[in-house]
C-alpha cells in the first residue's frame, strides 16, 4: 500500500495537544501508614522524585485519595482502622490506573501475595530501604504514565508509533465529527453520541473529555448493557451497608466518583426505568441517593452518552422516558457507519496494520495487495471500525509471506460486497480440536493453551449463537456471560450474524 496515499487520508481535529497529567511539574504519591517513623522515611526518601502527601489511617487515607490527583500510593498491608487489601480495594474503585504498591512486615507474606493478585503493582518488605524504595515508585510513577497516555487526534501518519490511541479518519462525514468535537468539548452540556457498534462512539467520548476543561479530572466509563438492572444502579449511585443481601459494606458509586469528572456511559439505552429516572435526576438537578440510603448527594459531573439504538422509537414503544432523551440529545454527535466512509478503510489498514507489526513482531511484512485493499473497501463491514481491526490483526498474525494477498483474508471479505442479511459462519472447530493440538505440537508451537482456547471459544460461541437464530441477548444468557462480552467476542472473531442462521 502507499504510505503516503494513506497517509493523506488520515486527518485529525485541530490540535492543541492534549492535556496531560503529565504536564504537572512534579508527580505526586501518598503514603498510608500508622508508623510515623515510616510516614517520615517516605517523606524523605521521595521528595526529590514527587510531592508526598501522608496519612496515619486508611480513613484519612481515602478522603485525601478522592480529593488529591495521585500517582501512586504506597499503602501499609495492617492499618489501624481498616485492612489494607478492603482499602486497595477501595483504591482501584476510585481510579484503576493508580498503581499500589504494598508495604508487608514479611516481604513474602500470603497478604501480599494476595494482595499481588487482585493487582496491587508491587509490594516491599520492612524495614525500608530507601534505594529499593525510590526505584519502585519511580517504577509506578512510570507505569501510570504509561498508562494515562491521551487518545491523540493527529493529521500526522506517524501515528502507528504513537504509543496512545489515534482517531483516523478523513471522510467528509469525519471531519464533522472531529469538527464537533473541537466545537463541544469545551461546553459543559451532556452529549450523546450515536452510531452502530465498533464506529469509535467510545474513542469520541475520550476526545471530549481530554479537550474539556475536566481534561484533568476522573474520566470513569461504564457500560449500561453489560451489568444487570440491580448491579447497575449500585454501580452508578452506590449503595449503603446491607441494602441488599451481599451489600456487605458502603459502597461509592460511579457519579459519587466521578464528581467534578467525566463519566461515560455506554449503552444507555439499555437502562431498567428505575434507573433512568435516576440518570434523569442527575441530569437536572445533580442530585442522588446511594441505594438503601436516604441522604441526598450532589455530585458535578459531566455526562457523555453513547448509545446504537433507536432511543425515539424506543420513547415511542414506552421503553425509554422521553425527558430523559431530551435531556441527553441536546448536544447529539453522530459517527456513520464505515460502509458510509469506505474512503477512510486505506488509512484504517495502515494505522492498525503498522501497530499489529510491531506487535506480532513480523518484520517481514510489507503490506496487503492492491486486490487485497480493493476487498476491503468492496466489503461492508457490519462490526464497523473493530471488525477491520480485528481482520487485520488476524491477517497479521496468520500470514506467513510479506504480501497479504486476497487468499489470506476471511471468506466474508473476500465474497465481495456481503449481503444484507449476515451470516453466523459456520466454524469447523469442534471435531477440529484434536488436529489442531496435534498441529501445533509438532510446528514447536509456544502458545498451544492460548490457541486452542480461541478454537474452543469461537466454536461455543458460534453453535450458541447458531441455536438461537443469531439472538445476542439469549445466547449472552446461554453462555453465563454478559452481552458486552458476547458483543467483544463476536467483533474479535468477526463472527457475522443473521437471524436466519446458514452455514457458510
Ligand atoms: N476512527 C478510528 N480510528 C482509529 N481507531 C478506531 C476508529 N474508530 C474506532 N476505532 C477502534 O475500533 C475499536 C472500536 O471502537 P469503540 O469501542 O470506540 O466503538 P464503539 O462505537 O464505542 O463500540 P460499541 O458500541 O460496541 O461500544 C476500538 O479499538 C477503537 O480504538
Amino acid at each position: 500500500m502507499n504510505s503516503n496515499a494513506a497517509a493523506d487520508a488520515t486527518s485529525a481535529v485541530p490540535h492543541a495537544t492534549p492535556k496531560s497529567k503529565w504536564s504537572k511539574p512534579m508527580p505526586s504519591v501518598l503514603v498510608i501508614d500508622d508508623d510515623r517513623s515510616i510516614l517520615a522515611l517516605a517523606q524523605k526518601t521521595l521528595s526529590a522524585i514527587a510531592d508526598v502527601e501522608t496519612a496515619a489511617t486508611a480513613a484519612e487515607g481515602l478522603d485525601k485519595l478522592r480529593g488529591g490527583d495521585f500517582d501512586t500510593v504506597l499503602l501499609d498491608i495492617q492499618l489501624p482502622d481498616q485492612n489494607g487489601l478492603a482499602v486497595y480495594c477501595e483504591i482501584r474503585e476510585f481510579d484503576r490506573r493508580i498503581p499500589v504498591v504494598f508495604m508487608t512486615i514479611e516481604a513474602a507474606s500470603s497478604t501480599a501475595i494476595e494482595a499481588m493478585q487482585l493487582g496491587a503493582f508491587d509490594y516491599i518488605g520492612k524495614p525500608l530501604s530507601v534505594e529499593p524504595l525510590r526505584d519502585l515508585i519511580e517504577k509506578a510513577i512510570e507505569q501510570r504514565q504509561i498508562s494515562s497516555v491521551p487518545v491523540a487526534i493527529s493529521a500526522d501518519d506517524q501515528s502507528a508509533d504513537t504509543a496512545g490511541e489515534l482517531f483516523i479518519g478523513r471522510a467528509p462525514a469525519m471531519l464533522d465529527v472531529f469538527k464537533a468535537i473541537g466545537k463541544v468539548s469545551k461546553q459543559d452540556v451532556p452529549i450523546l453520541i450515536r452510531g452502530e457498534s465498533g464506529t469509535g462512539k467510545e474513542l469520541v467520548a475520550r476526545a471530549l473529555y481530554q479537550y474539556s476543561h475536566r481534561g484533568d479530572e476522573t474520566f470513569l466509563a461504564v457500560n449500561c448493557a453489560a451489568l444487570p438492572d440491580s448491579l447497575l444502579e449500585s454501580e452508578l449511585f452506590g449503595h449503603e451497608k446491607g441494602s441488599f443481601t451481599g451489600a456487605e459494606s458502603r459502597r461509592i458509586g460511579k457519579f459519587e466518583q466521578c464528581n467534578g469528572g467525566t463519566l461515560f456511559l455506554d449503552e444507555i439505552g439499555d437502562m431498567a426505568a428505575t434507573v433512568q429516572a435516576k440518570v434523569l435526576r442527575v441530569l437536572q438537578e445533580q442530585r442522588f441517593e446511594r441505594v438503601g440510603g436516604n441522604k441526598e448527594l450532589t455530585t458535578d459531573c459531566r455526562i457523555i452518552a453513547a448509545t446504537n439504538r433507536p432511543l425515539e422509537q424506543m420513547v415511542e414503544d414506552g421503553e425509554y422516558r422521553e425527558d430523559l432523551l431530551y435531556r441527553l440529545n441536546g448536544v447529539t454527535i453522530e459517527l456513520p457507519p464505515l460502509r458510509e466512509r469506505l474512503s477512510d478503510v486505506p488509512a484504517l489498514i495502515q494505522f492498525f496494520m503498522s501497530q499489529a507489526k510491531k506487535e506480532f513482531n513480523k518484520p517481514d511484512l510489507e503490506g496487503l495487495s492492491p486486490e487485497a485493499v480493493e476487498l476491503f473497501k468492496a466489503y461492508d463491514w457490519p462490526g464497523n471500525v473493530r471488525q477491520l481491526r480485528a481482520v487485520i490483526r488476524r491477517c497479521v498474525l496468520d500470514t506467513v509471506m510479506p504480501v497479504i494477498t486476497p487468499d489470506g483474508l476471511p471468506v466474508e471479505v473476500t465474497k465481495g460486497r456481503s449481503s444484507a442479511v449476515p451470516v453466523v459462519r459456520e466454524n469447523s472447530a469442534g471435531a477440529g480440536l484434536p488436529e489442531l493440538v496435534k498441529r501445533l505440537l509438532e510446528e514447536n508451537s509456544t502458545d498451544v493453551y492460548a490457541q486452542a482456547n480461541e478454537y474452543m471459544e469461537k466454536y461455543v460461541i458460534t453453535e450458541v449463537l447458531k441455536s438461537t437464530d443469531g439472538n445476542q441477548s439469549q445466547a449472552a444468557e446461554i453462555l453465563g456471560i454478559t452481552r458486552g462480552k458476547l458483543r467483544d467476542r463476536i467483533s474479535t472473531y468477526s463472527i457475522s450474524l443473521t437471524s436466519n442462521v446458514q452455514v457458510g
